[in-house]
This record gives structure tokens, C-alpha cells and sequence, in this order.
């Protein structure tokens, strides 16, 4: 409904109003991923669950979440919102009513249309619901984490632009919207509240609240609050909500973005339950999978960090900002302190490089409008390292490789972790893998797309990601981009992505830094996939060759041995020709005259010979693998083995060598 406006002056023009947040995304809902009821179902999980992630990581809690997607009927949905409260007492009075047969013949008339309906949908495609009759899904995910503060619940699910991920910090949530968005969706398509259970870690009680926005306000509007025992020392938090929404079409995104995730987060347990409505006969569309846990390993909590110098390029104020909230006393600890890699010897050449004005004992407050943007244009012109990117949690090469091979089981993959960059002042990871084969992959590319660990699946022909896989020549690599079957993985975590728009769906390709980056990555591990292409080739090849050696082996023999029981019964050399025919040339006297007193006496027979030559065969069939894969270790042909160390002290061996293969022991760091 339009509201009515909000008259700001009463002197001034009519039509200026106001809009809160909430209205404003009520409005925009599209921006936030709520552009129908297929995409608002999605993204509502997806907020959902990775809330839930946020909060067991938080308190460094393997992950474990439970996630329905529940089928509401409108009849259900009806009772749900009070309509048939009153309970009849004479149904025969009511104009739906129906005897037990006209019942049973609509229900099979209902059903035949809701199949006609779903495939029709499916052939549509996408998240059209044109003609379709209202769906309601009644979302519930529950997790382990850390909860919520009993006082808090309110304006953090209930009031826009609320939440404790704003700050310099890698977090999958960052806006403070998501939940409200989904508040705000269910307000307005089933009207009913969000509802809420959670509980810190040892609390006794367990918070219960039932709650909507008020969206003018952009308020918490509680229905219900209460504190229940908490006997079984719970903690975490379940939050449920009943929308509008799309199942059909979505189903396939739903399940994707799980599989991706499982991928990304294989520390984390999923359960998810799809449970179709209790008036539908049938249960076959019922899902219930668990994506189980592979590692105990989790990637290290990621840490609160300062902003890097070149975020003045991109921000105009946060000179301002950072001086008006300091706590330090002088502007050399100023500089010090509230940025990274600026020491105390830096700071102060900067501030002598400032010029007039400046000096190091200067109070904060002292510096004027003028004097800050002098700081600002210099912090956006001065080189600084890049930042080393500690502060941030990348999935980790042993993680992200566990869960490829966990959900896809390629045949080959190569990773590669990219040092961190700083993007807009913020540090920036890149991680990569590239996988070759596997179960359901397709012929060409099959891109995986994560920021800050959570899957992208929309918008993907604009995101950098794919925009480098398809300016990458991969010929180069041996690797068919139409007929290999190609995995290409992801990563970027940073403490602030440059998404494009608040959905959180793509990253765009201009920023060159990042572009490069992920271009690196890509092109670093289809260089290994070369060498293990190129490894495999040889090695075909090889085999081919000592297939064919092996098949004369008889023959050759056979032919020897019959040219030497010749030669010891005649007692003599034999001829230059039959030498010549079976190799002999070179041979010295010696060895001859023994080899051929050795033959009389039967202990060279064409047996001995023929395991002879079959042994060596097999001896210089090795010694050339082994030769081969030494000298190209550079082309990728060693294979990178990730043992996780049991202490954090541990010590390594030398290289250990065999006659077929060689082990050498490197720490993380010597492998970038
Ligand atoms: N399952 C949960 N456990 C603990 N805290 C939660 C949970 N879900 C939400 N919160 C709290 O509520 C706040 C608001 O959540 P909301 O989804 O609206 O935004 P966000 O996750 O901060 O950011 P974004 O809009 O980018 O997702 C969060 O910052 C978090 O503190």
C-alpha cells in the first residue's frame, strides 16, 4: 500500500517524505535477492544457513545444522493465520462442503493439476509463477552456534540494518539485512511472524520470541517473548518462517548451493529435510540428506584487523572518521595504530612527508578539515606492502581439495593458494583448483564460484571468476575445454568483497588487482594438470613400448637360445652373421667361451633367458620413469600430498628416495 507522505517541513514542498531502511528494501526487494517467491525461498535459506555457519564458527564449534523446508497447504496456512479457528459445528451448513466421495475426486483432480502445473514450470525454467497457485513453505534452520543475547533478539532479527558483522573482519554476513529481508518477505506474503529460539553457551534458559517488523518504523513488532529451562544445556539458535514460495523451480538451486557448500565447508554437517505438505497423499518429493562431515580440521577463526593505508583511495572519509573515534594521543601513534603495515619509523617519514602544519605530537583533534584530506591524498599516493592477510580464514587448499574430491571424485587436481593482496584497503585471498573427470561433471567448463566460503550461483557470466576461465588460453595446458570434463573452484575471502549489490551474488571483473589474482591462481594450477597430463602421457606411451618389447621377449628368446646350443654343440663362436642376428657383436671372448660352457651344461636355457630379458625390461622400464619424473619436477610432475601435522611442533625429514619414487618434506610456505 503507498504510504501516506510524511510532510518534513511544513513549509516546504509536499511530496517530501521519508523512508526508513525497511521500507526502502521492502521496495527494493530485488537487490537483496528477494525478486520472486523461487529466488526469495533460495535466498532465505541461504541467509539462514549462513548465519548459522557465522555463528558456530564464531565460537569455533564444528558446524551442525538442520535445515526443513516444509510444505504449508493453503488450508494449513489458513488455520495458521486464525481463519478457520471456529469450529464447525454443522459442516452441511458451509458451502465447501463435500461428501466423502466428492472429496476423494477432487483430491485426485488437485493432484493431476498440481503434476500438469510442476512440469510445466520445470519446462519454463527459472523462477516464472505465472498461472501457478500460491505456494507457502514453512523454512526452519538450526544450528550450534553461538546464539543470541536474550535482549538483542529483537533489533537483530527485527530492526534492518542491525548486526555485530559490521567492522574489518572476514564474515559471510556483513550487511546486517539478510534475516530482516526474509521478515520482511514473510510479512508480506503470509503475514505471519518470525519465530525464535536460541541460547548462548551455558545459559540455563533458552529464549523464545515470536516477532515481525514494524516497517515504517523499522522496528522489532514482539508478539511473544519468554525464557524456557534449558535442561539439555543447548546452544545455538533455530529460526523459522513461513513465506511465499517456489519450490519447484528452485529445487535444483536449493540442492546445488548445499553441494557447493558441502564442498567449501566439509568441517560442517548438513541435514536437510524437504517435506512436502500433510494433505498431499503422496511423500515421493520428500528429501532428506545429510552432507556428512569429512574433517575435524576447521580453517582458523578469521581475526579482526585495521584498515590497510590504500583504503584512502576508495573512501574519502575514513580519515575523518578514524581521527573523530581514535583513542590515541598523537599522530604518529594515529598512524600507527589505526592502519596495518605503517611502523612507527613510517608514520613518522609520512608525517614529515605532510609537510607544514604536521607534527608527530599533533592530537588527533587537532587536525582540521583541510589537514585531513592532505593525510588522505597522501595514504592514496604512497606505496605500502601488501597485507599479509592473517587476519583472514581461506578455506585452505587441504579443505577445499577434500571437498572436491568428496562430492565430485575427479581424476586429477591441482590447487593453488595466491598470496593476499590488499583490494580497496581490504586483504584479499585467492584460492584456486582445477579438477579434471569426475562423477556428474559436464564436457567443458563447470565453474565453482565461493566469497568468504559461500557458494555464487546467480549472475555467473559477469563474475571475474568466469570471465578469467574464459580468457585463459587452455590449450597451452593439453587441456580440451570442450571435451575434457573441467572443474574449476574459486575461492576469494576477504574482509570486505566487492560484491555487486547487497545479494551477495557475483563479483564483477573490473578490479583489475583481483582479476589478476584469480587469473594467477587458475593458470598455477593448470600448469600442475600439465605436468600430471604430460606425466600420464609418457607413461601411456611407456607402457605401449614395453607391451611391444614384451611381446618379442619369446621369440628373442628363443632365437638366442637356438643360436647357442648351436654354437656349444659344434664348439665353436658362432658365425658374424647370427651375431649380428642376435645382438652379440660387441660381446668379449671371455664371456663367450663361458657363456657358451654354461649353456652346455644346461644352465643357460631359453627359460633363463626369457625371464632374463623380462627382468630387464622392467628394470630400465622403471629407471627411465624415475629419470624422467626428476628432471621434470619443475613441469608439475611431483604430486603435493597434505599430511596435517598431529603437534604444532614437528620436524622434517630429508628427501627419501626409492627406486620408483622419492618423498620430499616441505612446510606450507615453501610451496607458494
Ligand atoms: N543463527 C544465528 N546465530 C547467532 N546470531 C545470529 C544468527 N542469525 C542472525 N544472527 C545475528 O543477527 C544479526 C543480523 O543477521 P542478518 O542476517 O540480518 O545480517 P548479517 O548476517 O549480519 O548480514 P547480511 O545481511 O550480510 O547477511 C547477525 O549479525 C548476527 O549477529
Amino acid at each position: 500500500m503507498p504510504k501516506k507522505p510524511t510532510n518534513l517541513n511544513a513549509k516546504g514542498d509536499k511530496n517530501l517524505t521519508q523512508k526508513s531502511p525497511a521500507e526502502f528494501f521492502q521496495d527494493n526487494k530485488g537487490i537483496a535477492g528477494f525478486e520472486n517467491a523461487g529466488k526469495s525461498l533460495y535466498t532465505t535459506l541461504r541467509e539462514f544457513i549462513e548465519n548459522a555457519l557465522d555463528a558456530a564458527e564464531a565460537i569455533g564449534t564444528l558446524p551442525e545444522i538442520d535445515i526443513a523446508v516444509e510444505e504449508v497447504s493453503v488450508s494449513q496456512y489458513e488455520s495458521l493465520i486464525g481463519l478457520k479457528a471456529h469450529v464447525r459445528l454443522d459442516d452441511e451448513l458451509y458451502a465447501d462442503f463435500e461428501s466423502d466421495k466428492a472429496k476423494a475426486k477432487r483430491l485426485a483432480q488437485e493432484a493431476k493439476k498440481a503434476a500438469k502445473a510442476a512440469s510445466a514450470a520445470s519446462k519454463r525454467g527459472g523462477g516464472g509463477k505465472r498461472d501457478q497457485a500460491k505456494c507457502f513453505y514453512k523454512i526452519t534452520v538450526k544450528d550450534n552456534g553461538k546464539g543470541m543475547q536474550h535482549e538483542d533478539i529483537p533489533n537483530m532479527l527485527g530492526r534492518v540494518l542491525s548486526g555485530t558483522k559490521y567492522g574489518v573482519r572476514q564474515t559471510r554476513g556483513k550487511f546486517g539485512l539478510g534475516s530482516k529481508m526474509a521478515l520482511i518477505w514473510s510479512k508480506q506474503t503470509t503475514g505471519l511472524p518470525i519465530r525464535i529460539r536460541s541460547a548462548l553457551p551455558n545459559q540455563s534458559f533458552i529464549s523464545e520470541y515470536a516477532l515481525d517488523i514494524d516497517i515504517e518504523k523499522n522496528e522489532p513488532n514482539i508478539h511473544k517473548e519468554a525464557k524456557l529451562p534449558n535442561d539439555d544445556k543447548w546452544h545455538g539458535a533455530e529460526l523459522s518462517v513461513t513465506i511465499e514460495g517456489n519450490w519447484t523451480t528452485y529445487r535444483q538451486y536449493v540442492l546445488s548451493y548445499l553441494r557447493q557448500l558441502a564442498i567449501v565447508t566439509p568441517y560442517a554437517q548438513f541435514r536437510f529435510r524437504f517435506v512436502t505438505s500433510a494433505a498431499t497423499t503422496s511423500t515421493a518429493k520428500d528429501i532428506d540428506i545429510v552432507f556428512r562431515r569429512r574433517t575435524d580440521i576447521m580453517p582458523a577463526l578469521p581475526t579482526v584487523t585495521k584498515h590497510h593505508p590504500s583504503a584512502a583511495k576508495e573512501n574519502m572519509l575514513l580519515i575523518k572518521d578514524l581521527l573523530s573515534q581514535t583513542r590515541e594521543k598523537n599522530l604518529l601513534n594515529f598512524l600507527h595504530k589505526e592502519f596495518t603495515c605503517i611502523n612507527k619509523d613510517h608514520s613518522s617519514r609520512l608525517i614529515q612527508e605532510l609537510g607544514y602544519g604536521f607534527d608527530t605530537d599533533m592530537h588527533p583533534s587537532e587536525v582540521t578539515d583541510k589537514q585531513a584530506t592532505r593525510i588522505q591524498q597522501l595514504l592514496a599516493d604512497a606505496r605500502f606492502d601488501d597485507p599479509d592477510g592473517s587476519c583472514l580464514s581461506p578455506a585452505g587448499e587441504y579443505n577445499l581439495r577434500l571437498g572436491i574430491m568428496k562430492e565430485l571424485g575427479p581424476e586429477w587436481i591441482a590447487s593453488f593458494c595466491a598470496p593476499a593482496l590488499a583490494c580497496g584497503g581490504h586483504p584479499l585471498v585467492v584460492e584456486a583448483c582445477v579438477s579434471l573427470g569426475g562423477r556428474e561433471v559436464k564436457p567443458g567448463f563447470n565453474v565453482f564460484r565461493f566469497a568468504n566460503r559461500i557458494p555464487l550461483l546467480f549472475e555467473g557470466g559477469n563474475d571475474v571468476v568466469t570471465r578469467c576461465v574464459q580468457r585463459l588460453n587452455w590449450n597451452t595446458y593439453k587441456i580440451d575445454k570442450n571435451n575434457d570434463k573441467i572443474g574449476v573452484f574459486v575461492s576469494i575471502v576477504s574482509t570486505k568483497i566487492p560484491f555487486k549489490g547487497t545479494s551477495k551474488e557475483y563479483i564483477g571483473d573490473e578490479n583489475n588487482e583481483i582479476a589478476d589474482a584469480v587469473d594467477k591462481a587458475i593458470k598455477q594450477c593448470a600448469l600442475q594438470l600439465r605436468g600430471k597430463i604430460v606425466r600420464a602421457q609418457v607413461a601411456k606411451d611407456r607402457k605401449a613400448r614395453k607391451k611391444q618389447l614384451a611381446k618379442y621377449i619369446p621369440d628373442v628368446a628363443r632365437a638366442v637360445f637356438a643360436m647357442l646350443a648351436a654354437a656349444a654343440d659344434a664348439d665353436e663362436p658362432p658365425s658374424k652373421r647370427a651375431r649380428v642376428g642376435a645382438a652379440l657383436w660387441k660381446v668379449d671372448e671371455k664371456w663367450e667361451t663361458d657363456v657358451l660352457e654354461r649353456a652346455r651344461e644346461g644352465e643357460v636355457s631359453e627359460a633363463v633367458l626369457r625371464a632374463k630379458l623380462e627382468e630387464h625390461v622392467q628394470r630400465s622400464d622403471h629407471e627411465q620413469a624415475l629419470e624422467f619424473a626428476m628432471q621434470n619436477n619443475k613441469d608439475g610432475l611431483s604430486e603435493l600430498m597434505y599430511l596435517v601435522p598431529k603437534t604444532p611442533e614437528h620436524e622434517y625429514l630429508p628427501e627419501i628416495r626409492s627406486g620408483s619414487c622419492a618423498f620430499r618434506f616441505l612446510k606450507a610456505a615453501e610451496l607458494r
